[in-house]
C-alpha cells in the first residue's frame, strides 16, 4: 500500500462527491492495454444498448432502464411516454393518498403499505426503504416469499383493524410469479376474512394483459401501474416498480432518478481511465481472470444499506450468472456476490476472509459522513464514527497485507440522489462485465428449470394427498399408484406428515417408512 498508488488510482466525480479507489486491485497497465479491444466492443454496445438495439437477443427485447432516469435518450416517442406518463401519474397517485383524495372505503387515510412481489419485484424497495425510508410518511411492509408463517407475521403485525389502513401494491412484471400470485390471495383471505373488499385497497404493477393485470380487473383494484417489457426485473427499481412504493412513502423520487442520472452521465463516457462502471468492471474481470474466479464480498459500512450485498446478489448474479455466451459456447459464466455490514462482518466471516480460502475480493462501501447533529465521544479523542472508519480502513489494509484485493466506493451520505448513484454504478458496471464477457445480462433461463420442476412436484403432491389412507403404505406403494417418482413422493408425504396431514412410522430407512391417515 502506498499513497503514491492510492492517489493515482483514486477516481473521482467531485460534483457528487463520489470517488472509487481500485488501487488495491493492482490493475497493471499490460492488463490494461490487452483488454483495450474489450473495452472498446463494451462502449459500443453499451451504446447500441442506450440507443435501442434488441440487447437481449434470446427474448427479442430492448434494455432501457437507463432511459428510466433521462426520458430524453428513450429511442422513440412512444417509449418517452411510456416513462414520463406512469411517472407524472404515480406522482399524482401518491399525493391522493396523503390527501386522502384516494382512501380506505372505510373513510380516514391509508396508514401503511403492503408490498407483495418478490425478486426484482421486492428487493428493490426493500433496499430503497432499509436505506432512505426513514421517517417515510407511510411505514412499509413486504410479503416477498411463499411462506405461510411469514405472511402470518406480517398480517399480525399489521392487525384486523389495521388492514382497513393498508394499501396494497401487487407487484409482478410477468403477472404469473407463483410465489406473489399466492402473497395476493393470502392478503385478500385476509382482507376477506375482515369483512373488508380487496379490490378498494388494492393497486397493481404489472405487464399488459397479464394475469395479475386480469385478476386486478375483476376485482375492481383502485388502480394499475404499467411496467414495460424493456425494463428487466433486477433493473426496475427506477420504474414503477420501484418508484410507485417510493413514492407514497414520500421519498425525492426525483432526487433518486437524478442520481442515477449523473453516474450514468460520468459512465456513458467512453475515457475508461476516467469511468467507475468501466472500473468496477475491469477489476472483477482481473480478479477472476474472466471467470468469475473470484467472488465479491460487499461490505457497506452503514447500517442503512445493509440490503446493498443483497440486492447486488440479484443483480449481478441473475446477470451474469450464465451457461452460455452469446456465441452458444458453454462459458458457465458469473460472480458470486454476498456481504452484509461492516463492522458488524468483521465479527463473523472476516476471520475467514483475512485467513482462510483467498477465493474473494471485497468491495468496501464508505459512507463519510456518520450521523446527522451532534456526536459524542465514546471515549477521550474518538467518536462511533470514528470506529466505523477505522474498521473499515483497518480491515481494508489487513486483508491487503494478507493478499487480498479489494475496492472501495465512498460516498457522502445516504440520500435518494447517493442511492441513485450506487445502483447507476453497478447497473453500468454489469452490463460493461457482460459484454467483456461475451453474455447476455437480460435474460433468466437458468430460473425456469427450478420454477418447472416445482411444478412437477406440486402436481404430484396433490396426487400423493388422496392416496393416503387410513392403510399404512410406503413412499414406493404410492408411487406406484400416482405414477410419480419415489424420492419425491416421499418428500411429498414427509410434507403432508409435517404439517399434520398423515402419520409417519418410522422404518430404519425412508424406504421402510409408512404413512397413513
Ligand atoms: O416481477 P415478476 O415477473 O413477478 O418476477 C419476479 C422475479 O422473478 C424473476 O423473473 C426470476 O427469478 C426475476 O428476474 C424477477 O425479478
Amino acid at each position: 500500500m502506498s499513497f503514491e498508488k492510492y492517489s493515482s488510482a483514486l477516481l473521482r466525480y467531485p460534483k457528487f462527491g463520489f470517488s472509487l479507489d481500485s488501487s488495491l486491485m493492482d490493475l497493471d497497465a499490460s492488463f490494461l492495454d490487452s483488454m483495450q479491444p474489450k473495452i472498446e466492443k463494451a462502449f459500443a454496445d453499451m451504446a447500441a444498448l442506450e440507443s435501442g438495439a434488441i440487447a437481449n437477443p434470446d427474448e427479442g427485447r430492448m434494455v432501457g432502464h437507463y432511459w428510466l432516469r433521462n426520458a430524453d435518450l428513450a429511442p422513440n416517442d412512444e417509449i418517452r411516454r411510456q416513462i414520463t406518463e406512469p411517472l407524472k401519474a404515480l406522482k399524482d397517485f401518491a399525493d391522493k393518498v396523503h390527501t386522502g383524495a384516494v382512501s380506505p372505503p372505510a373513510g380516514g387515510i391509508f396508514e401503511r403499505i403492503l408490498l407483495i412481489g418478490i425478486g426484482g419485484s421486492a428487493l428493490g424497495p426493500q433496499l430503497v426503504d432499509q436505506a432512505i425510508g426513514q421517517g417515510a410518511r407511510l411505514p412499509i411492509v413486504f410479503f416477498d416469499n411463499t411462506d405461510p408463517e411469514g405472511m402470518d407475521h406480517t398480517l399480525a403485525k399489521i392487525g384486523a383493524k389495521g388492514l382497513t389502513k393498508t394499501l396494497v401494491l401487487v407487484i409482478s412484471k410477468s403477472g404469473g410469479t407463483p410465489e406473489t400470485r399466492n402473497g395476493m390471495i393470502e392478503a385478500k383471505a385476509a382482507y376477506d376474512a375482515a369483512g373488508l373488499d380487496f379490490g378498494k385497497h388494492a393497486v397493481a404493477i404489472t405487464g399488459e394483459g397479464s394475469k395479475l393485470s386480469n385478476f386486478a380487473k375483476e376485482h375492481g383494484f383502485i388502480t394499475t401501474f404499467p411496467m414495460e417489457d424493456w425494463v428487466g426485473g433486477r433493473t426496475s427499481v427506477m420504474s414503477t416498480v420501484g418508484l410507485v412504493p417510493a413514492a407514497l412513502q414520500g421519498i425525492d423520487i426525483d432526487e433518486f432518478l437524478a442520481g442515477a442520472a449523473a453516474m450514468d452521465a460520468e459512465t456513458r463516457k467512453t475515457d475508461a481511465s476516467n469511468n467507475a462502471a468501466m472500473r468496477l468492471a475491469l477489476s472483477w474481470y482481473s480478479a477472476g481472470n474472466g471467470k468469475g474466479e473470484k467472488d465479491m464480498v460487499v461490505l457497506p459500512y452503514k447500517d442503512s444499506l445493509v440490503l446493498f450485498s443483497k440486492y447486488l446478489q440479484q443483480l449481478v448474479m441473475e446477470s451474469l450468472g450464465k451457461e452460455l455466451d452469446l456465441d452458444g459456447k458453454v462459458v458457465n459464466q458469473g460472480i458470486a456476490v454476498y456481504g452484509n455490514k461492516g463492522s458488524t462482518d468483521q465479527h463473523a466471516y472476516v476471520q475467514q476472509l483475512r485467513d482462510g480460502v483467498p477465493n474473494f475480493f471485497a468491495t468496501f462501501i464508505e459512507v463519510r459522513k456518520g450521523r446527522d447533529g451532534d456526536t459524542i465521544e465514546v471515549e477521550p479523542g474518538n467518536t462511533s464514527a470514528d470506529y466505523l472508519q477505522g474498521f473499515l480502513r483497518g480491515t481494508r489494509k489487513a486483508l491487503y497485507e494478507s493478499g487480498r484485493k479489494s475496492l472501495t466506493i465512498s460516498i457522502p451520505e445516504v440520500t435518494p440522489f447517493q442511492l441513485g448513484v450506487l445502483i447507476g454504478l453497478f447497473e453500468r458496471a454489469v452490463s460493461f462485465y457482460a459484454s467483456l464477457v461475451n453474455i447476455n445480462a437480460y435474460h433468466q433461463p437458468g430460473v425456469e428449470a427450478g420454477k418447472a420442476a416445482a411444478g412437477v412436484f406440486l402436481d404430484v403432491l396433490s396426487r400423493v394427498r388422496s392416496r393416503v389412507t387410513g392403510d399404512p403404505k410406503n413412499a414406493e406403494q404410492i408411487a406406484y399408484e400416482v405414477d410419480g417418482d419415489e424420492e419425491d413422493v416421499y418428500h411429498c408425504l414427509n410434507h403432508l406428515h409435517g404439517n399434520g396431514e398423515v402419520q409417519i412410522s418410522l422404518g430404519k430407512t425412508p424406504k421402510e417408512d409408512t404413512f397413513s391417515l
